[in-house]
């Protein structure tokens, strides 16, 4: 079947014209909502028509817009000789199909174009895997009978219908068969990943990662924090793939820094399901920098979609996020007044930096703050585990430091871990069978090895 005529079409696309409507009484997107688009429109490597925000009160279930809203879409595009619409919004697959077939142009709504995006950007083998996946979840979503199904519907109509297998059910087999495959490719790259994590662990280096809303600056951060040079841009989805450096801290101690895919408002819920394994390392790491344009018309709806991303990653993998410290990056482009109102929250805040990645300022501070928040919070336990607790033992060994392990006279096994209050929940988490406070025969604090 047929399942990315998005992207055949791509090369020829010319000129596309962009409307963002805004449903019933809810107030029309302003300017920073279709600069936010339009910024996704110049990703996808199109010209940009034009671009409208348009209010749809009654929502037309065939075709979302009113006839006389059309006739201008139809005028506008013939005017700028578009042959794309991208409605900034989500459009069924019906109303897709007949917008097409009414305004005779292509049509992509904005998890299509999002996923669109993600497919031009794709680098790696991993990318690419994972932007499949969300394509074909994102089909199998839309798979619909409609009369294209039905008119192919084998052996005519009636109970002598043959097989009795529509059209539509071998699709969505064929689908189903691809997803899997796909779901197990991807499962591999997430056990590769978990392994790099627990060697990355095993070394010592804490694990801090850059997440946040696309275009904030995470990747210019990294850059900055590890004199490396991956791309970074004024467009949204410039980094797909996370990338791990080490950065020295001041103490001479080591951190691991991976900058990761920036998030969006209303994330197509596929691309968060394939690009687990990427997202994952946000939530596994030591310490969490949510990197937040701060200069953002709209930066608090940003950090609340963020915010929204990082529960229903929480929710999905079990998973507690680690200690979240924000970074209000682009301090630069406040103007001096609200700088120094922004700079005054952020001193009584100690969970608050504030840093201009592109001129260094307030990032000294920012590498401060990270080495007292990881390394202030490791402690060396010491533990007894019983002959019948292998898997706790396993366990220890994979995600932390080992310091010393002996066997008392009983068979017992005497451990002493470093480990972070993160990690120690963690590890209760993982073993409800094992009373932790029983185990733990001593703490200390300690200092990570560099
Ligand atoms: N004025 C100003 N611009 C910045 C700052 N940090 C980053 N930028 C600019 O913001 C744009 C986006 O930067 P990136 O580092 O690519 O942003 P990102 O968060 O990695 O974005 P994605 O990878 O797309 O999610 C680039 O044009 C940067 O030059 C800053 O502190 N001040
Ligand atoms: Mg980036």
């Amino acid at each position: 079947m047929k399942n990315t005529d998005m992207i055949e079409m791509t090369p020829e696309v010319q000129t596309a014209g962009v409307v963002i409507p805004s449903l019933f009484e809810r107030p029309i997107f302003g300017p920073a909502r279709i600069e936010e688009t339009e910024g996704l429109v110049e990703a996808l490597g199109v010209k940009l028509g034009f671009s409208d925000a348009i209010r749809v009160r009654k929502p037309n279930a065939s075709k979302l817009f009113g006839a006389g809203q059309l006739d201008i879409i139809a005028d506008k595009l013939e005017d700028n000789e578009a042959s794309l619409l991208i409605v900034d919004s989500v459009l069924s697959p019906i109303q897709q199909r007949n917008l097409e077939k009414h305004l005779n142009v292509k049509v992509m709504d904005r998890t299509g174009l999002i996923l669109e995006i993600f497919g031009v950007r794709a680098r790696s083998a991993e990318g690419r895997l994972q932007v499949e996946m969300a394509r074909q979840l994102y089909e199998r979503s839309r798979l619909v009978r409609t009369w294209t199904h039905l008119e192919r519907q084998r052996g005519g109509t009636g109970f002598l219908a043959g097989p009795g297998e529509s059209q539509l059910e071998a699709d969505r087999r064929m689908l189903d068969l691809r997803i899997a495959k796909l779901k197990s490719d991807l499962e591999a790259v997430r056990r590769t990943r978990r392994l790099q994590r627990a060697g990355r662990k095993r070394r010592g280096a804490p694990i801090v990662a850059l997440a946040g809303y696309t275009n904030a600056g995470k990747s210019t951060l990294f850059n900055r924090l590890t004199n490396a040079t991956v791309f970074a841009a004024d467009m949204p989805f410039a980094t797909l793939d996370p990338t791990a450096r080490d950065v020295e801290l001041s103490s001479g101690k080591k951190i691991s820094l991976i900058d990761t895919v920036g998030f969006i408002t209303d994330l197509p819920t596929h691309l968060i399901e394939s690009f687990r394994a990427t997202i994952e390392e946000a939530i596994e790491a030591d310490l969490l920098l949510h990197v937040r344009d701060i200069s953002h018309p709209e930066t608090d709806r940003q950090a609340w979609d963020v915010e929204d991303v990082l529960r229903q990653l929480e929710k999905e993998t079990e998973t507690e996020r680690p200690p979240v410290l924000e970074v209000w990056n682009k301090a630069d482009a406040l103007s001096e007044d609200v700088r120094g109102v922004m700079e005054a929250t952020a001193q009584n805040r100690d969970d608050v930096v504030m840093t201009s990645a592109t001129s260094g300022q307030g990032v000294d501070t920012l590498l401060a703050v990270i080495q007292e928040k990881i390394f202030s919070t490791s402690r060396e336990f010491e533990m007894k585990l019983e002959p019948r607790m292998g898997k706790a033992r396993a366990w220890l060994h994979t995600h932390c430091e080992i310091v010393s392990e002996n066997v008392d006279e009983s068979g017992n096994i005497i451990l002493v871990a470093q480990m972070s209050a993160r990690e120690l929940s963690h590890f209760a988490h993982e073993h409800e069978d094992i009373n932790v406070d029983e185990i733990i025969l001593s703490s200390r604090n300690i200092d990570f090895e560099s």
